[in-house]
């Protein structure tokens, strides 16, 4: 995420990288230093003929005159283009596929790859209306010559960055799947319905690659950074991929977060100092981008900074009344009595009554590998967004999300039941779930508070909705039970806000009426006490009323 500090470290790294590149030059005949931001602001600001000239100067046409002076690249552009030669060969294709740096890229085309591969997307473009300014070519197909129309990719790549900007642009040029896309198409309508997509999704594309922090924002001169840009065109143009892609590695994002730990005793992030990405949250109109806060109950409370934790933590010091019970004293979820493997390594466990033993340590990240088909990861390519004035804060698909997938586990602090009766931090945490455990008779009692109020992940803030996208659904794994959340039988297409059922007695107990807006809904008017009851005129004003509804 580019924080304020990031943004000043950067700011100030940049500035450095000028003014060593200008020593000795008197200020006047330095050219300024731009960020990526300035870039894009400069554009925006300029109005009127200046405008103009400013945008031909820095249009694609001049920067891709830049490209031509390179005559090699010019005459394998020209050829590709034309479509004298395949785009890429089935060897190409090949190879680029077993290679490493489809594996780099992978990474970064999370959203493009779904947007472009949508069936429905498809089955769009093919009704679509031919376009203006199509041109045709003939290609040999066995004995018949087939008439098809090519796309004036000039005109298409003006286009993309009309549309985008060149922040977005500059990003978009990093995914492979982009670049294939965009030699691929024969249609300019082929691409227009892709690039509304994007346009759409912009400030989302935007906010995840600074919150990953990808590359693209190291460059710290004009001429570098005009020098990136040209180079990832030419890529983009010539059907190579971009030269050093930076890997976006998972583990050790997460290796940095997790060392930085121990400072306060269970929770991972604190004392860190590093922002994880869900940890801020996109305003409405995609503008800006806000930490995420909570206000605890009691007297004193003061707003903290919520943090994001990848397993639930049980800290020491509660009173459980049922611990004489357990069989791991620190472990209230153990997997013992259950009589169930690990579902990620299908370990029974070991002995029986108080000496059963879990055989494995597997993690809930071993259960998503394990659950997925393809072993591909759900869960993280997600935003948080202000979804609603209401609503509040609400969770956005980055991806599709295929039916019955594990996107993860629902994190928090976990403290016995009766804690939620006190006064003080635990009182009524909007955030509250109940873990569920089955008994040796077969019966299911309330077993546990999870509580991400502060500490947790994602999945805190998922909606409400009386038809939900999602469930919570418990996994032995490892030497616990955890509680997860589990796609539902409809797949969740990018861009869809991701929903759950919290159950009829979360709202009578918070005394609030469901805004989920669903035909089904069968909360509306769920509200606790009489007289704070949601009239059916009310709820009509406010537009959640299901029209079948009858006060
Ligand atoms: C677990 S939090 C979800 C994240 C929350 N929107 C936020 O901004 O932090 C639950 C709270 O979100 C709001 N909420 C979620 N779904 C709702 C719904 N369908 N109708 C009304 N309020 C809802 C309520 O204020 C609820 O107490």
């Amino acid at each position: 995420m580019a924080t304020n500090t990031d943004t000043t470290e950067s700011k100030a790294s940049s500035e450095h990288a000028h003014n060593t590149r200008y020593k000795g030059v008197s200020e006047k005949k330095r050219k300024p230093s731009l960020d990526w931001d300035d870039l894009e602001e400069r554009g925006k600001r300029r109005r009127g003929k200046e405008g103009e000239k400013w945008r031909r100067r820095n249009s694609v046409t001049h920067l891709v005159a830049s490209i031509y002076a390179d005559v090699e690249a010019a005459v394998e552009t020209q050829r590709r283009i034309a479509g004298q030669a395949p785009i890429l060969t089935q060897e190409e294709r090949l190879d680029y596929e077993s290679s490493e740096d489809m594996r780099l890229d992978h990474l970064r085309e999370f959203r493009l790859a779904q947007m472009f591969s949508s069936p429905k997307t498809r089955n769009r473009l093919r009704a679509a209306p031919v376009p203006r300014g199509r041109r045709f070519d003939s290609v040999r197909a066995g004995r018949d010559v087939v008439t098809r129309a090519v796309v004036d990719k000039w005109r298409l790549l003006n286009t993309i960055i009309d549309t985008l900007g060149w922040v977005v642009i500059a990003i978009c040029l990093h995914s492979a799947n982009f670049r294939t896309r965009f030699l691929e198409a024969t249609d300019a309508v082929d691409f227009t319905e892709r690039l509304e997509k994007l346009r759409l999704h912009k400030e989302s594309i935007e906010f995840f690659a600074k919150s990953r922090q990808f590359d693209w924002l190291e460059v710290t001169t004009e001429q570098e950074e005009q020098d990136v840009l040209l180079r990832d065109l030419n890529c983009l143009l010539t059907g190579t991929a971009i030269p050093k892609e930076q890997e976006i590695n998972e583990d050790e994002a997460e290796d940095a977060r997790l060392n930085a730990d121990t400072k306060i005793a269970g929770f991972p992030n604190d004392g860190a100092g590093l922002d994880h990405p869900h940890e801020w949250k996109l305003s409405a109109d995609g503008l800006t981008a806000v930490r995420l806060t909570f206000l605890p109950g009691g007297g004193r409370a003061t707003l903290q900074l919520q943090s994001n934790i990848e397993h639930s933590v049980v800290l020491p010091g509660h009173r459980w009344p049922d611990r004489k019970k357990w069989i791991l004293k620190e472990e209230p979820r153990y997997r013992a009595e259950f009589d169930e493997s690990c579902e990620a390594c299908n370990d029974p466990g070991a002995g029986e009554g108080k000496k059963w033993r879990a055989g494995c340590q597997c993690s809930v990240n071993n259960l998503k590998t394990r659950l997925a088909a393809d072993g591909a990861y759900f869960g993280d390519r997600v935003e948080l967004r202000n979804v609603h004035p209401i609503l509040g804060t609400g969770v956005r698909a980055l991806q599709r999300l295929p039916a019955h997938s594990l996107l993860a586990e629902y994190t928090g602090e976990i403290y016995p039941l009766y804690k939620t009766q006190q006064r003080g931090k635990y009182k009524n945490s909007t955030y509250l779930y109940c873990q569920t455990r089955r008994l040796s008779n077969g019966e299911i009692e309330n077993a546990m508070n999870i509580d991400p109020s502060i500490h947790g992940n994602w999945t805190r803030f998922i909606n409400h909705s009386c038809r939900p996208k999602t469930d919570f659904v418990l996994y032995s794994c490892g030497e616990k039970i955890v509680t997860c959340v589990k796609v539902r039988k409809r797949a969740i297409e990018f861009g869809e806000e991701i929903t759950i059922d919290y159950g009829k007695s979360y709202f009578e107990n918070q005394g609030l009426a469901c805004r989920c807006r669903e035909d089904a809904c069968r909360l509306w008017n769920a509200d606790k006490m009489k007289d704070n009851r949601t009239t059916l005129r009310q709820a009509r004003q406010e537009g959640f009323a299901p029209d079948w509804a009858d006060d």
